[in-house]
């Protein structure tokens, strides 16, 4: 039997050698790893930022795409590789998916032939797995079951496995504006990822294949004399690939997420000696402190609170309980990042978080900017979806006598119907 048609089977101890602690076995004790693409330039997107890092409901692409990766398989490392001139933005995908197995990212190259082969480079110099799949940045809606065919089709021994939909529209072959011939169909497809492979043979393919310009690893597998099976994919799996893509990826992210929740939040602390109060992650002079067990961030508390409350999940307290010495002193970013982890991970976005800060000092409105920009970036979602208001109480009450700082908050976060919760009834 040729090589390229004998079905691979993963050595039991294939990756051990060479220390495979960050891959997840995929059953039949073979090891998985993702690579992700995202170092284009994302130029038939039209303007802006590269495709990658523009905004779908207030979340880039990348991390729409990342968390549908690790939605079905949290604990499988995922090998990144960003534009060369962008590295640096790992930082923001830590902090985005803290818990997760990132590994360091790669460095890309001119086509996506080179980017991939980049990333495998940097995956066999730290963790080879068994299978690597090879996944677009650019298509976020991939599904478990999707990645699941994939790798059963491995785990069944075949070296290569893409997901593909058989073309449905007649084609036609354009000679200058007019039809020059109509193509059969038949036996056509169209071949979506994540790709996944026999990790060896694609890095020896791909090392094989260098410069010639093909545009999915199958194809390099296929120049390397491998056979790779087909199997169904989904069309919710498109490519973002032009500007209009977008609106379709919005409108299919609100009506897989349209159980929409709000929740309020509400927080006080008193003042106390000191220099300055932090709000919203803001550090502001003051001739008082604010008072608490934490950084007494009011602001961010009643946020927290509020996000807890749309996903019906406990309070603040509930999770950090105020007499724990881990909390003590804590930036209550944490709390915050906290509660949109929360939402993340039932596959969730926050549509908005608005917030009112009532005192009558210090002023308010000189850091309103700041405040948004900073809550925005600790929730992962766009600065136009967070609101910073304040008020006094024309000196009435505690907050009027300069006794502390109330905080009061709304979260809307939308949430995808889960059957289980028993939908509306
Ligand atoms: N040099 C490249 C080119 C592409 N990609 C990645 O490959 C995936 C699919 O490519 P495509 O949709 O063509 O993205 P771009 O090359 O960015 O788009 P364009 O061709 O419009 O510039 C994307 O996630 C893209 O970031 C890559 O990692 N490195
Ligand atoms: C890999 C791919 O997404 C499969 O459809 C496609 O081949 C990428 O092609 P592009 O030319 O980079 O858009």
């Amino acid at each position: 039997m040729p090589e390229s048609l004998r079905k691979h089977q993963p050595s039991p101890d294939a990756g051990e050698q060479k220390g495979n602690a960050g891959s997840v076995t995929g059953g039949q004790g073979a090891k998985i790893a993702f690579l992700v693409v995202a170092g284009g330039l994302g130029a038939r997107a039209g303007d802006g930022p590269a495709k990658q890092y523009r905004p779908m409901m207030g979340r880039s692409l990348l991390e729409h795409t990342l968390a549908a990766l690790w939605a079905g398989w949290p604990d499988a490392p995922v090998q990144l590789v960003l534009p060369e001139n962008d590295l640096e933005h790992e930082t923001v995908l830590h902090r985005a998916f803290p818990s997760r197995p990132l590994l360091p990212v790669a460095a890309g190259g001119a086509t996506r032939q080179d980017s991939v082969r980049m990333g495998l480079e940097a995956l066999a110099a730290q963790t080879p797995p068994d299978f690597v799949l090879v996944h677009d940045a650019a298509r976020p809606f991939v599904s478990g079951g999707l990645i699941q065919r994939v790798v059963t089709a491995l785990q069944g021994g075949d070296f290569g496995a893409i997901p593909a939909l058989a073309v449905s529209d007649t084609l036609k072959r354009g000679e200058d504006g007019l039809v020059g011939a109509t193509v059969p169909r038949d036996g056509l497809y169209r071949a979506q990822t994540p790709q996944g492979f026999a990790f060896a043979a694609l890095l020896a393919a791909h090392r094989a294949q260098e410069g010639h310009a093909l545009t999915d690893d199958a194809a390099v597998m296929e120049a390397a004399g491998h056979s790779v099976r087909l199997v169904e994919g989904d069309a919710d799996n498109f490519k973002i690939t032009y500007p209009q893509d977008f609106a379709r990826g919005e409108a299919l992210l609100a009506a897989r997420t349209g159980d929409v929740r709000t929740g309020t939040g509400f927080d006080v602390h008193r003042f106390g000696p000191g220099d300055h109060v932090t709000l919203c992650g803001i550090k502001i002079p003051y001739s008082h402190a604010l008072m608490g067990h934490s950084d007494a961030d009011v602001a961010l508390h009643a946020l927290t609170d509020a996000i807890l409350a749309a996903l019906a999940d406990g309070d603040i307290g509930s999770h950090f309980p105020p007499g724990e010495a881990d909390w003590a002193g804590m930036d209550s970013a944490h709390f915050l990042r906290f509660a949109a982890g929360r939402v993340a991970a039932r596959g969730g976005l926050i549509a908005h978080l608005a917030l009112t800060l009532i005192c009558e000092r210090p002023k308010i409105g000189p850091h309103r900017a700041s405040m948004a920009a900073r809550i925005a970036e600790i929730a992962g979602i766009g600065p136009a979806r967070v609101s910073v208001q304040a008020t006094t109480t024309e000196k009435l009450g505690f907050t009027g006598r300069g006794e502390g700082i109330a905080a009061q908050a709304a979260a809307t976060v939308r949430l995808p119907f889960a059957v289980e919760e028993g939908g509306f009834s």
